[in-house]
Formats: C-alpha cells, structure tokens, sequence
C-alpha cells in the first residue's frame, strides 16, 4: 500500500469490503436459499451492474442519464446475436445479414466484442454530451434512449423488431452475476479515487471553480460516461444470457425509470449508495409484488392491484429525495479504513525550487462591455512577477470583471492580455489556468462535496507526477494555510473565513507564477487577516511569484502592495507606488463618490500619516 495516496487506500479497502459483502450475501442465498431467492439475488446482481454504471456516471459528474437503459438494451442484442446457435438462427432470425450470422462466440468473447463497440458508441455519444451543461445533457440521454430503442425496434433483421427475440444460451446464473456486480463495485469506488474521477467530480461541484485550476471540463465527463457505457452494455449482454429472450421495451422507460429510482433511494453520489440503493429497493420490490398479486396476508384478504410495484418504487424515491436527499446511504462511500484505523498521513511535500515560468502579465487597452455597459475600459496595466500588485476602486469600478477578463472568466471586448507578449484572449478559462495563472473568487469557489485534501490535490495534479505526490503538495499547503487539520472535512463544511484559504492553497499548490486574489480577507476577522498578509509577503519572498490583490481594506492593500491600481468606472484613473496613490486627488474624488469608502480612506490617511 506505501505509494498509494491516502483515498487510493481508502478507496481499495471500501471496494474489498463491498465485493466481499455482495459475495457472501451470494453465498448465503447460493447455500440456503430457494429457487425463488436465487432467480432475484441473480436479477438484484445483475441490475446492480447496470445501477452501478449508471453511478459511474451521475454520481460524478452530477448528470442524471436516462440513457444507460438503451445502452444496456444494444448490449443484450450485441451478444444475444453473436451467442446464438447457429440452428436457432436459422429460424429466429432467418433475414440476419450474413456478415452477423454464425457466430455462436463465448460469452466472454461476446462480451469482450460488446465491450468494443460500447467504447465506439461511448466516445461517439460523449464527444455530444461533454459540450452540454448537465441539465442540457439529461434531455440528450433521454433522446438517446428514444433513438436507441426506435433503432432497436426498427432493426427487424437483426433484433426481430418488437417480435421476443428468443434462443439464447442461458449461461449466466447466480456466480456469474455476482463476480460482475463486485467487478463493477470495484472500479466504480476506484475510479472516485483516481485523478480523473476527482477531476470530474471537482467540476461537478463547481465548474467555474475547477476551470481556474485549469480543469478541463469534457475530459471528465467523455471520461466517466464511456466507461459507464462500457458497463451499462456488458450489464445487458449478461442479462441476455440470464433471461434468453427480450424485446427491445424491456431496455425502455421502465428499465430507466428502475434504476435511476434504485440508485437515488440508495445515494447518487456514492458507489456504496448504488448497493444499498439496489439491496434496499429488491426487498422493497419483492413484498410490493407479492401483495400486487393479492392474496390473503396476515388474515385479511387483498384483491390485486395493478401497477402497485411501481407505485411504491415511485413513492420510495419521492420519500427519500424528501426526507433524505442524499440518500440511504447520505452520498458518501464508507471510508472503512479511515473509521478503523488512525491513518498517518504522508509526509507535506518540501517547498519547491525554481522561479516562475513567467516573468510579466500585461493588459492592452482591455475592455468590457455587458449591455452598452462599460464594466471595464481601455485598461492598459503591467503586473509582473516578484511584485503585489493592489486593484482598488469604489463598489462597482469593474475590478472583479477585470480579473475575469485575465482568467478567462470572460471573453475581452477590446484590447487583450498577455503572459510575456504572448496572447491570452479568447483562451478558455482551463487553459489560462494552464499557462500559471491562478485566482480565487469573491464568491468562494471550492468543491463542497469534496474534502478539504481532496480539493487541493485535484489542483496539484495537474502539475504533478502522482496522487502521492499531489497529495504530499496539496498537504504543504494546507499547512501553510494552516488548514492541516482539516484534511478530511468536507469543504463545504468549513467556516467562511477557512473556505477562504482553502482557495488560496488549492491556488498556490498550481505553483503559478500570477495569484489573483478577489477580496481574499472579506469575511476575516482581524487576526486572520493579519495572518494572511504574512502568508502572503512570505510566499512573495520565497517563490517570487506575482500576486495581484483586489480587496477593499485598504490598510492591508498599503501595507501590502508594492504598487496600487484604481479603477473608477471601468477606467484606470492611476497606477503607482501606494503612498502617491494615496495621495492622488483623484483617487480622493472617486472615492468621495462612497461615503463608506471615502471615510475608510480618511481614515486611512489619518492613520499612516
Ligand atoms: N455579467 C455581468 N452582466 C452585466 N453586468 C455586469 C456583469 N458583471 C459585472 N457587471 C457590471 O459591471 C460593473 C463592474 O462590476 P464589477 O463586479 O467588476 O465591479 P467591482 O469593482 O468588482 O465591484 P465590487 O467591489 O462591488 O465587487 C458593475 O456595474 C456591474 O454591475
């Protein structure tokens, strides 16, 4: 285990211990149970392949997808073709193409080819998917599933259209569903772990916040949802060979509408919560079924109800996004290893060598314009590094949009900005992020549902060679920040003022060579401000980078900027060494414009005079 980051460990002792749980569970009813028993733990293992490729992806990317039900359908007619006898063939499918007909592959063989063709179909559908924002998508993995089983139903030749399509080999039982459902369980809780499952889930959780350190959004989600397809594929090929005979609505709006309530009564967020989701729902399903065909319970005598399965499946789903939004399993995995053992944490990463990359970041006559507004205008500013640089000026002056035009938060409407001359307009924001540009928002941005480690070390992989080593990074700066202690709290557990220099270490550990900081103290009280401002003089010092810093405490932009800008309605009304900037009328002026800010800066005056 020595190499493996902190939640690799983690990661592999929840996945043992869940495949372990799914099989002696199997064992049991494998030893004791009935006929009966062992039809539906084989039907709850091989729907929990399928509940759990559908968490794979709506769990961390926070996309609902209707679509996997399709997916898994193609899968079912991918290996019931290529499984099927070639007698059975002949009359089944007597118009089959001959380039399909004849096979009669191994299940794994057939499997293996089904699981080719899920990575055409997943990456062809995800190059769609990954350019829409989440709810967009939804609705395209819900005209997926339409397509999927209209194609289905169309394709007589090959699937006999709405006709059973019937003949094949039934080798899948109650093992082969269960070694499925622990394989799925196991790289699902992995993949949570690995650097791509981190960065997906990073941008689920704020977008705009991963882009800053340089996340490229897409990546996670073509990532995450051919894998998911992979699985939702193989989770039909292998019910083909359990239920030997199935029409094309059998992978339709009920198979969807099955899973998806499986998966959010157990916890969209986890892979534990696609288990307990499964388990919890089968049981729930199996007495709803018994009392849907009526009879005599506990001596009372209950006529048949129609649809009452569904009905409860339905009601227990609405019941747990009510009560229990999260649910069953409250959105997150066990941490067993961490709840057993006090785990020692790698040692923090020493301070790294070198100076920027970068030597100057450079804005030309830059504007922007929201509405015939001028929010910014013709700014024309030189921040190099080695120097803070303070961006001050009354509510409104444009500073907030001036920082997003750099980061690439927002396009430019005139002029440009540059890293040592050369162009960064018109670049996404991940990819400003990428040439050392780091910032922090006035509205904090960290990853709530992440934990406080996790959300640093997303931002340190990018530039390091390992998890371990980003998370040894990711722990230096959380000490610098003085946030050791609360690795493995939830970010959006945080107090404010904490969540505010979370930020600031997932910025610093991208080793940039610009910081920008919006406001970083709003929220502080005085003493954690005080400690910020040595934070930040000595990170200067030691890394030489440049910091520029909007913030409306204007005692700690003198104390601590080596240069002042001021904005007044979008403009630059001067730039300078801050004893002259304060000093400048017309920075007076603008300011006298805000009585709360013309009193701070007499106030000012009078105390460093
Ligand atoms: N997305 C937007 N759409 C429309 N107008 C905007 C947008 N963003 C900013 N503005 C406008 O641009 C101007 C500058 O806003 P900005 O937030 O940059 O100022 P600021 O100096 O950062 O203010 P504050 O100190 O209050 O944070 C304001 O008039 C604001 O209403």
């Amino acid at each position: 285990m020595r190499g493996l980051s902190s939640g690799m460990k983690v990661a592999l002792v929840d996945a043992a211990a869940m495949a372990l749980a799914v099989a002696v569970v199997a064992g049991l009813i494998a030893a004791f149970g009935s006929a009966g028993a062992q039809r539906v733990a084989t039907h709850a293992g091989l729907l929990l392949v399928s509940v759990v490729s559908l968490q794979l992806f709506s769990g961390n990317t926070g996309i609902v997808s209707f679509g996997h039900a399709g997916f898994a359908g193609i899968g079912a007619y991918v290996v019931g073709v290529l499984t099927m006898p070639a007698a059975i063939q002949a009359t089944a499918l007597k118009n089959l193409p001959a380039l399909l007909a004849g096979y009669q592959l191994s299940l794994g063989t057939a499997l293996l080819v089904a699981a080719g063709i899920a990575v055409v179909l997943g990456l062809a559908t995800g190059a769609v998917l990954m350019r829409l924002t989440a709810s967009s998508a939804s609705i395209a993995t819900l005209a997926l599933l339409v397509i999927i089983v209209t194609v289905l139903v169309g394709a007589r030749e090959i699937t006999r259209g709405s006709q059973p399509f019937y003949g094949v080999p039934r080798g899948v039982g109650l093992a082969t569903a269960t070694a499925a459902a622990a394989i799925a369980l196991i790289l699902a809780r992995l993949f949570r772990d690995t650097r791509t499952g981190r960065m997906t889930r990073a941008s689920a959780d704020d977008a705009v916040g991963a882009a800053a350190i340089g996340i490229d959004r897409r990546h996670g989600v073509l990532a995450s949802w051919t894998l998911s397809v992979v699985g939702a594929m193989l989770a039909g090929g292998l019910t083909a060979q359990y239920i030997g005979a199935f029409k094309p609505q059998d992978f339709y709006f009920d198979l969807a509408f099955e899973t998806l309530a499986m998966l959010i009564v157990g916890g969209l967020h986890s892979s534990l919560g696609a288990l307990v989701g499964v388990g919890a729902t089968t049981l729930l399903i199996e007495v709803a079924r018994r009392l849907e065909e009526g009879g005599s319970f506990l001596g009372v005598d209950v006529p048949p109800v129609f649809g009452f399965t569904e009905a409860v499946l339905a009601l227990a789903m609405l019941l747990v996004i009510w009560r229990r939004p999260e649910g069953l399993s409250g959105g997150h995995e066990m941490e067993l290893l961490r709840r057993l053992v006090r785990l020692r944490p790698p040692a923090p990463a020493p301070e790294p060598e070198g100076r920027p990359a970068a030597a100057m970041l450079s804005t030309r006559g830059v504007g922007k314009r929201y509405a015939g507004v001028a929010a910014v205008a013709d700014v024309t500013l030189a921040l190099p590094t080695g120097q803070v640089t303070g961006i001050i000026g009354p509510n409104g002056a444009g500073k907030t949009t001036l920082i997003n035009l750099i980061a690439g938060q927002a396009a430019p409407s005139s002029g440009g900005v540059y890293v040592d001359g050369a162009p960064l307009a018109g670049l996404p924001a991940f990819r400003v992020a990428r040439t050392g540009i780091a910032r922090t928002f006035q509205n904090i941005r960290v990853f709530p549902h992440m934990s406080v480690l996790e959300n640093v070390m997303t931002a340190a992989e990018r530039i390091e060679p390992d998890a371990l080593a980003a998370e040894r990074a990711a722990r230096r700066e959380l000490a610098r920040l003085g946030l050791a202690e609360r690795a493995d709290r939830l970010a959006g557990t945080l107090p404010y003022g904490e969540r505010r220099r979370l930020e600031i270490a997932r910025a610093l550990v991208t080793r940039p060579s610009f910081l920008l900081l919006d406001e970083p103290a709003a929220g502080m009280n005085p003493v954690e401000t005080d400690a910020l401002m040595v934070i930040l003089a000595q990170v200067k010092r030691e890394r030489g980078l440049g910091i520029v810093l909007i913030e409306h405490d204007l005692g700690l932009v003198m104390r601590l900027c080596d240069r002042v800008a001021v904005l007044d309605h979008g403009r630059l009304i001067t730039e300078g060494p801050p004893a002259a900037v304060r000093a400048d009328p017309r920075v007076v002026e603008a300011y006298l414009g805000s009585r709360s800010s013309a009193r701070a800066l007499a106030r000012l005056s009078e105390q460093t005079q």
